[in-house]
């Protein structure tokens, strides 16, 4: 099958897009994987499939580096607020998102969170937001679900957690039946966060969208910060602005290449 398909990264959360919206492209596990692997494919943290919708601008769809499908992605709905390049909304399995694309970025309105601990998911009924639980010294996570799962564990030092470990084994804990996202997270002010993310199903990116997100929500919610907040990622900064409601996320998304391939 040979498709179309625009490179982009927001904060260097890199994508492949492929703008099915007028002709039809079938994307499976396998076709994902092949697709986002570095050596063998194009190279990418996740691939964004957009399909025709009857309610909405597109259809997002999301699969992760391993070839996973997951319900969201911020920084991809950026990259796609900047393809559309109006203001649009996009039908995702997280929800139906809103997206206003500026001159380098977006801002765009992800889901409202959710905090139960069966809209995490958790195995069985927690404090999803104090989760009693520890894997080596990071303890305490806030569990929240911005249309996808996050666990965020409040460190001093992000820099000084070897996420590279920890996280998996965090993503694969059978208290997490869907995985989940491990963020951690320092705080740098009253409305300032540095973060790093390991991805469920992508590992270490230079940024994850949702997970400064989840990182934002989980400081208001505890009062260590104030909204709007300014989330430090390795590859730059994001404001992410919540008042209760939907999150507000802006920041920067860029084209990188487009180009044809084909895959078998
Ligand atoms: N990079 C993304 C998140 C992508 C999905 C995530 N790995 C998951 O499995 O839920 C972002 O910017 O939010």
């Amino acid at each position: 099958m040979r498709f179309a398909f625009t490179k982009m990264h927001g904060l260097g959360n890199d994508f492949v897009v492929i703008d099915a919206r007028e002709t039809h492209v079938a994307i499976d596990e396998s076709s994902a994987r092949t697709i986002a692997d570095r050596h063998t494919g194009i190279g990418c943290d996740q691939l964004i499939l957009l399909e025709p919708s009857t309610t909405a601008d597109a259809v997002m769809r999301i699969w992760n580096h391993d070839g996973s499908e997951v319900e969201a992605c911020g920084n991809a709905t950026r990259a796609v607020a900047r393809l559309i390049g109006k203001p649009a909304t996009v039908e995702t399995a997280g929800g139906l998102l809103t997206l206003t694309p500026n001159d380098n970025g977006a801002t765009v309105d992800l889901a409202a969170p959710r905090f139960a601990w069966d809209q995490i998911p958790l195995a069985y009924a927690m404090d999803a937001q104090n989760l009693p639980l520890a894997w080596d010294d990071l303890a305490d996570p806030f569990c929240v679900n911005i249309g996808n799962p996050h666990a965020v564990f409040f460190v001093a030092d992000v820099d000084a957690v070897d996420l590279a470990r920890l996280g998996p084994l965090i993503e694969h804990d059978s208290v997490f039946p869907q995985r989940v996202n491990v963020g951690v997270a320092q705080v740098t002010g009253s409305a300032s966060l540095k973060v790093r993310v390991w991805e469920r199903g992508a590992g270490l990116t230079r940024a994850c969208g949702t997970g400064a997100c989840a990182a934002a929500i989980a400081a208001i919610k505890r009062k260590l910060v104030t909204s709007p907040v300014t989330v430090t990622l390795p590859g730059g900064d994001l404001t992410i602005a919540w008042d209760g409601g939907a999150i507000a996320m802006s920041g920067p998304a860029t084209f990188v290449f487009s180009g044809t391939a084909d895959i078998a």
